[in-house]
């Protein structure tokens, strides 16, 4: 029997009334995201991710159709704490260590203080940050900023991680090397992972389901079940199956009419 999914969307719609005329968002996306999935949001700018990616997180709210999240509605899951959120921007605050910055969500929720010492140390473990806490954000190169964020997601132990394009800013090189340590990360928690991103390189990399949209209205082109192993080592790229995936890929997003 397939494990009950913590992320199902059946027929969600978004429309967004401006004053002009109403942005249909997206329309009729359902997809179910089981646990321990890594599933990335591709498409053009405009297309929906963003909007898909809040709905599930419970900061907007769809117009049609049905989203659970861990068997809740979405603002039940937010309140209940059920994920950690990735923003494009590392938007750590300059005044505070990467330490401070960390604990930040952590106070506001009212973890006492040794609690939140123990898993800012824990966290900034797995971002590979251990020798780091005590610096400011300037301090720290873009990639480590990215990855600090990443640990402030992670502090409070959501099982849903939702990404927002986090490493859309930085360069290839850096981006490679976050790359394999999300996936390193992700084999060492077994977080369900939703992810958006505007590279297809990216996304088969990282993803065990791929989904291709398309913009106006948002709707889902393509599903692809990733046929890589979980283990993943940067060279996996040159492998035949990666480079079929990245076509299936492409192609979903021609038949989307999304860079034509
Ligand atoms: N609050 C809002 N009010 C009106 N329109 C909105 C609002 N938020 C998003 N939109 C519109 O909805 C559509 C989807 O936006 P969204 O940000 O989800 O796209 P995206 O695929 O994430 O794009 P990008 O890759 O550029 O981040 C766009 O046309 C956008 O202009």
């Amino acid at each position: 029997m397939m494990p009950s999914p913590v992320i199902s969307a059946r027929d969600v719609s978004l429309t967004f009334p401006t004053a002009d005329a109403p942005v249909h968002a997206l329309k009729d996306v359902s997809l179910d995201i089981g646990p321990g999935d890594f599933v990335s949001f591709i498409g053009p700018s405009g297309c929906g991710k963003t909007t898909f990616l809040r709905c599930i997180a419970g900061l907007e709210s769809p117009t049609g159709g049905t989203l659970t999240v861990n068997g809740m509605t979405p603002d039940q899951a937010r309140r209940a704490r059920a994920y950690g959120y990735v923003f494009q921007a590392p938007g750590l605050y300059p005044w505070r260590t990467i330490a401070g910055n960390i604990a930040l969500p952590l106070e506001i929720m009212g973890f006492s203080r040794p609690d939140r010492a123990e898993r800012v140390a824990r966290v900034l473990d797995l971002v590979e940050l251990g020798q780091f806490g005590g610096k400011y954000p300037w301090q720290l190169s873009g990639g480590m900023q990215q990855r600090a964020s990443i640990a402030r997601a992670l502090a409070f132990d959501a099982d849903i991680l939702l990404m927002d394009e986090p490493f859309g800013a930085l360069d290839e090189i850096v981006r490679d090397r976050l790359n394999e340590a999300l996936l390193a990360l992700w084999a060492k928690t077994g977080k369900t992972i939703g992810f958006v991103t505007h590279s297809i390189p990216e996304a088969v990399y990282l993803s065990t389901k791929i989904v291709v949209m398309s913009p106006r209205p948002g709707r889902i082109t393509d599903v692809i079940d990733s046929p890589l192993p979980r283990q993943r080592p940067l060279e996996i790229r040159d492998s035949a199956a990666f480079i079929e995936t990245a076509h299936r890929v492409r192609e979903g997003l021609r038949a989307g009419h999304s860079y034509d």
